[in-house]
Parts: C-alpha cells; sequence; structure tokens
C-alpha cells in the first residue's frame, strides 16, 4: 500500500474493498443483488472511492437525475444515509466537528476527507480527552489516523519540543506498516514543528536512526525487534526521553 495518504484517498483499492466488506457484511441477500446492478450501472463512474468521494459521487448523481428531469427516487436519495448507516458513520462525524489545534485541522484538510470513518469518530475524541482507548476494526477502516491524530495533538497541547524527548511510540508488526505509519504520522505532524516523526526497523542502518533517536524525536514508529535492539545499545538517551 502506498505511503502517501492523500493518493490513496484518490486511488484506493483497499477502500473499496473496506466498502464491499461493508456491504457484504450487512446487507440482505436482495439488497446486494440490487446494489451490484447499480454498481454495473455505474461503471463508468471511478470505482475508487472514499466515504467522502462516495458521498460527493452521490450528490453528483442526484444533480445528474434533477437535471434530467427525472423523479428522483427516495430510495436513492438516501442511499447516503444507508451507506453511513452500514458504516455507523453518523452525520455529525465530520472531520470540521473535531476540536483540534489549526496545524493539525490544516493537516487534516490537506487529506480531503469529509468524514471519519466508525474507528475514527469513536476513538479520537476520547483520547483526546484522555481516555485509554483500546480499539479494533477491518483492514482499510483508517485506523492509522484514530492514532495518529491523537498523538500528534495530545503533544502539540503539550507545546512539544524537541528538547522533550519522545512523546509516542508506535510499534507495528511489519517494516511496510511501520513505514505506512510513519508517513501519516508525518503528515499530521507537518505543520508542528516541534514535533519530529522518526523510523526503527528492521533492516535499516542501525546508525543513521540511532543519530535519529539522538536528535529526538517526538514520535518514534518501530518494529519491536529494533527498538530492542536500541533500547540494549543506546539505552541511555532512549531513557533519557
Ligand atoms: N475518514 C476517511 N475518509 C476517507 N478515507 C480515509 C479516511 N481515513 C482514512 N482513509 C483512507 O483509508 C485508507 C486506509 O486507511 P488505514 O491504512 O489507516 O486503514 P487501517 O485500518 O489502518 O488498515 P490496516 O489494518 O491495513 O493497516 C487510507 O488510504 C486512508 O488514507
Amino acid at each position: 500500500m502506498s505511503v502517501d495518504v492523500a493518493s490513496k484517498k484518490t486511488i484506493n483499492p483497499k477502500k473499496r474493498k473496506l466498502e464491499d466488506i461493508a456491504e457484504n457484511d450487512n446487507a440482505p441477500k436482495a439488497k446486494k443483488v440490487k446494489q451490484e446492478k447499480e454498481e454495473d450501472e455505474d461503471n463508468s463512474e471511478s470505482q475508487q472511492v472514499t466515504n467522502g468521494s462516495k458521498a460527493k459521487k452521490n450528490e453528483k448523481k442526484g444533480n445528474e437525475k434533477k437535471a434530467n428531469g427525472k423523479k428522483v427516487d427516495k430510495e436513492e436519495t438516501s442511499e447516503q444515509d444507508e451507506e453511513d448507516e452500514k458504516l455507523k458513520i453518523p452525520a455529525e462525524a465530520q472531520w470540521s466537528n473535531l476540536q483540534v489545534s489549526s496545524d493539525t485541522r490544516k493537516a487534516i484538510d490537506k487529506l480531503g476527507f469529509e468524514r471519519m470513518t466508525e474507528i475514527q469518530y469513536k476513538a479520537i475524541p476520547h483520547v483526546l480527552a484522555g481516555s485509554d482507548v483500546a480499539g479494533a476494526a477491518k483492514t482499510g477502516s483508517g485506523k492509522t489516523l484514530s492514532f495518529v491524530i491523537p498523538a500528534v495533538e495530545l503533544m502539540a497541547k503539550d507545546n512539544w519540543t524537541r528538547e522533550k524527548g519522545t512523546g509516542a511510540i508506535i510499534i507495528a508488526p511489519t517494516r511496510e506498516l511501520a513505514i505506512q505509519i510513519k508517513g501519516v504520522a508525518q503528515q499530521m505532524a507537518q505543520f508542528h514543528r516541534g514535533i519530529r516523526v522518526g523510523l526503527v526497523i528492521g533492516g535499516a542502518s542501525r546508525y543513521a536512526e540511532a543519530q535519529i533517536l539522538k536528535m529526538g524525536c517526538g514520535i518514534i514508529v518501530a518494529t519491536p525487534g529494533r527498538l530492542v535492539d536500541h533500547l540494549e545499545v543506546n539505552l541511555n538517551y532512549l531513557l533519557q526521553n
């Protein structure tokens, strides 16, 4: 999967998969057949959709029907509502309703997403309010932002600077996932001058990683083995942090 979140937004087979999963999980069989039919009819339109772009797509569809003078089917106008209900995304789950600093807001706006996914709106406000949250959600459901945004935001609230050391360690099971998370964390922290994001993964240069860690990383994204390596060899500054 691409590290570039912004591009994932537009070309995102995974997201498509999420929607398929949601539909398969929740739609009764008859409804599913109907949805597949509708999808076939929509073949000319992009299949790479996100929650936000899907909403736009539906809006466009509605406008087109109105322009053709056709009566808008009640069922179709509520298509987005049905989808949101399936994904359990309420109308108020807009990113714009999330209380965050202006620097985090800028980073979120840059992604171009309109609504939070279920895991995002259920997790982020609680973490921001100081609760510990354990979350689980399907692959491609937007978990990364669910923990990256609160990490960045809580550190920002604490006026994080490099001198304060490390404020968050994100441990991922694979290098690929760690690289992907680091990309997202960097995007979210890009306007926060005091928050640097460091990557600590197996297969990369230990020396280069050690140098970056010594300079001070607000957020460290790591695979477990290499993190332990650094703890053993560079215990001093890691503990200081
Ligand atoms: N609110 C949102 N609206 C639209 N797209 C989103 C939203 N949040 C995340 N995405 C996009 O959905 C895709 C999947 O997100 P992400 O990688 O965070 O999912 P995940 O649940 O962590 O997946 P995995 O379990 O595979 O790591 C990414 O391309 C991301 O940019």
